[in-house]
C-alpha cells in the first residue's frame, strides 16, 4: 500500500512529506521533482508570494544513488518567506500581541470554521495550514509517483479550459499538443487567442480588486485496462480520483469524461460502442466515458475536469465578523493570488499521478520495480489474449 502525509505551515520553516510503500529501484531524479515544483509556481494571476519562493526539493531519506530503496521517502521544501515570519512562526515564539492576532475571518476560506472547530482565539494557525502552500508538497509527491508510472509508459498532462467567463471550445485536442502547448502558455491554455482573452480577464479582475476561478482538464494516457475495481465502493478508480481532486484547495467539482454534459443526453449518444479487430483487439471510436467504466480503467485515456472556485481572499472587501469583538467589518487584504487555476492544474496532475501509482501498486504489488514490472507484463499479456 502506498500512502503519504504532509506537514508544515505556509509561513513556517518548511513543508515536509513522508511517502511510504514505494517499491525499491525506482529512479528518482531531484531535477525532475524540481521541474514539477517550478511548473506549479508559474501561471498568470498569482500574487506577490510567488516572487519570494523558488521551490526546490531536499531528499531526507529513502533514496540512495538516485533510486528508491523501499524505505519511507522523506523530503522537504523550504519556505523562503519564513525569514519574514520567524518572530511569529518559530514553534517556540511567544504568543502574538493583539495587533498581530488574526481575528477577522475571510469568507470562503477555512478561517471561521477552523477557529471554531479547534477552539483558537487566533485564526493564524488555521490560515497557515489551510493555505494552498501545501500543494507544493503534493506536487513533489506527484513527481515521485510519476517516476513509478514512467517505466510502465503511463503519462499525465493538463491544460486550463476556463478562466472566469472565458472558455476554450469543446473540440478534442491531441495529447501531444496539450502537453506541449499548455506548458508554453502563461495561463496553460493551448489556444493562443483564448490564452490572451484569459489573461485580459485576469487583468480586468485584478483592476476591480476581485478574484477568479475556472476549469482545468487532466488527461492520463497509456493506462492499462483493469486499474480500480467494481467490486467494492472504496476501490472504484473514479471515486479515488474524485477524492484526490476534491481534496485540492478550492476545487468544488469534478467530472470524468462527458460528466455533467452526459446527464442531458440520451444513452445511445453517450456510451462508447465496442469493436474488435485482430490488430487492435477490443477498441472504441469514442471516449465519452473518460477512460473508466464500472470504476475500472478501460484502456482509454482517463479524462478529468475540475472546477476551481474564485480565490477567497479579495482586495474588494466582503462582509465578515470579528471573532473577538463580534463587530461587523469589511475584510480587506494585503497580498493574494487573483487566479490560481494554472497552478491548480499542476496540482491536479500530481493528484492523478498519486492515485494512479496507488492503483498500480495495489494491482501489481511487488517490493521492487522489477517485481512490479514482471507482474505488470504478465497481466498485459494475459489481457491481450482475451
Ligand atoms: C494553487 C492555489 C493557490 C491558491 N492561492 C490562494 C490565495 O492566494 N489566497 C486565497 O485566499 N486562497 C487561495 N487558494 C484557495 C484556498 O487555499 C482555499 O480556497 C481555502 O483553503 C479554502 O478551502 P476550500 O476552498 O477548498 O473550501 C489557492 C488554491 C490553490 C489550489
Ligand atoms: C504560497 C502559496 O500559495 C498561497 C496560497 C494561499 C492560500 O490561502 O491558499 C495564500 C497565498 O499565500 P500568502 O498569503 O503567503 O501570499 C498564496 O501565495 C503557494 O502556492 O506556494
Amino acid at each position: 500500500m502506498l500512502r503519504y502525509l504532509t506537514a508544515g505551515e505556509s509561513h513556517g520553516f518548511m513543508l515536509s512529506v513522508i511517502i511510504d510503500g514505494m517499491p525499491a529501484n525506482v529512479d528518482i531524479n531531484t531535477d525532475d521533482i524540481n521541474v514539477e515544483l517550478q511548473r506549479r509556481q508559474r501561471g498568470y494571476g498569482r500574487g506577490g508570494r510567488m516572487k519570494i519562493e523558488s521551490d526546490s526539493v531536499h531528499i531526507d531519506g529513502g533514496i540512495l544513488h538516485g533510486k528508491t530503496t523501499g524505505a519511507p521517502i522523506a523530503l522537504h521544501i523550504c519556505n523562503k518567506d519564513w525569514s519574514h515570519w520567524q518572530d511569529y512562526m518559530d514553534p517556540q515564539a511567544p504568543p502574538p500581541d493583539d495587533k498581530k492576532t488574526v481575528t477577522r475571518p475571510r469568507p470562503g476560506h477555512a478561517d471561521l470554521a477552523g477557529a471554531i472547530k479547534y477552539n483558537l482565539q487566533d485564526i493564524r494557525p488555521v490560515l497557515e495550514r489551510s493555505s494552498a502552500r501545501e500543494t507544493a508538497a503534493r506536487v513533489a509527491v506527484g513527481a515521485v509517483a510519476r517516476q513509478l508510472l514512467k517505466p510502465l509508459g503511463i503519462g499525465i498532462c493538463s491544460h486550463v479550459t476556463r478562466i472566469g467567463s472565458v472558455a476554450l471550445s469543446e473540440q478534442p485536442h491531441s495529447i501531444d499538443k496539450i502537453a506541449e502547448l499548455a506548458d508554453a502558455s502563461l495561463v496553460r491554455c493551448i489556444d493562443p487567442a483564448v490564452s490572451k482573452a484569459m489573461m485580459a480577464e485576469i487583468d480586468s479582475c485584478r483592476r476591480q480588486g476581485d478574484s477568479l476561478g475556472g476549469v482545468f482538464e487532466v488527461i492520463i494516457y497509456n493506462v492499462p485496462v483493469g486499474l480500480g475495481s467494481h467490486v467494492q465502493w472504496d476501490r472504484r478508480l473514479d471515486g479515488l480520483l474524485a477524492q484526490a481532486f476534491m481534496s485540492i484547495q478550492a476545487i468544488k467539482g469534478i467530472e470524468i469524461g462527458l460528466g455533467f454534459q452526459g446527464a442531458a443526453m440520451p444513452g445511445s449518444t453517450v456510451h462508447d460502442e465496442i469493436y474488435y479487430s485482430s490488430e487492435h483487439g477490443f477498441y472504441r471510436q469514442t471516449n465519452n466515458a473518460g477512460g473508466i467504466e464500472g470504476g475500472i480503467s478501460n484502456g482509454q485515456p482517463i479524462v478529468i475536469r475540475a472546477a476551481m472556485k474564485p480565490i477567497p481572499t479579495l482586495y474588494k472587501p466582503l462582509n465578515s465578523v470579528d471573532i473577538k469583538t463580534k463587530e461587523a467589518f469589511s475584510a480587506s487584504i494585503e497580498r493574494s493570488d487573483i487566479c490560481a487555476v494554472p497552478a491548480a492544474s499542476i496540482v491536479g496532475e500530481a493528484a492523478a499521478a498519486w492515485t494512479m501509482a496507488c492503483a498500480v501498486v495495489e494491482k501489481f504489488g511487488g517490493d521492487s520495480l522489477e517485481e512490479l514490472k514482471r507482474n505488470y507484463m504478465g497481466y498485459i499479456k494475459q489481457a491481450s489474449e482475451m
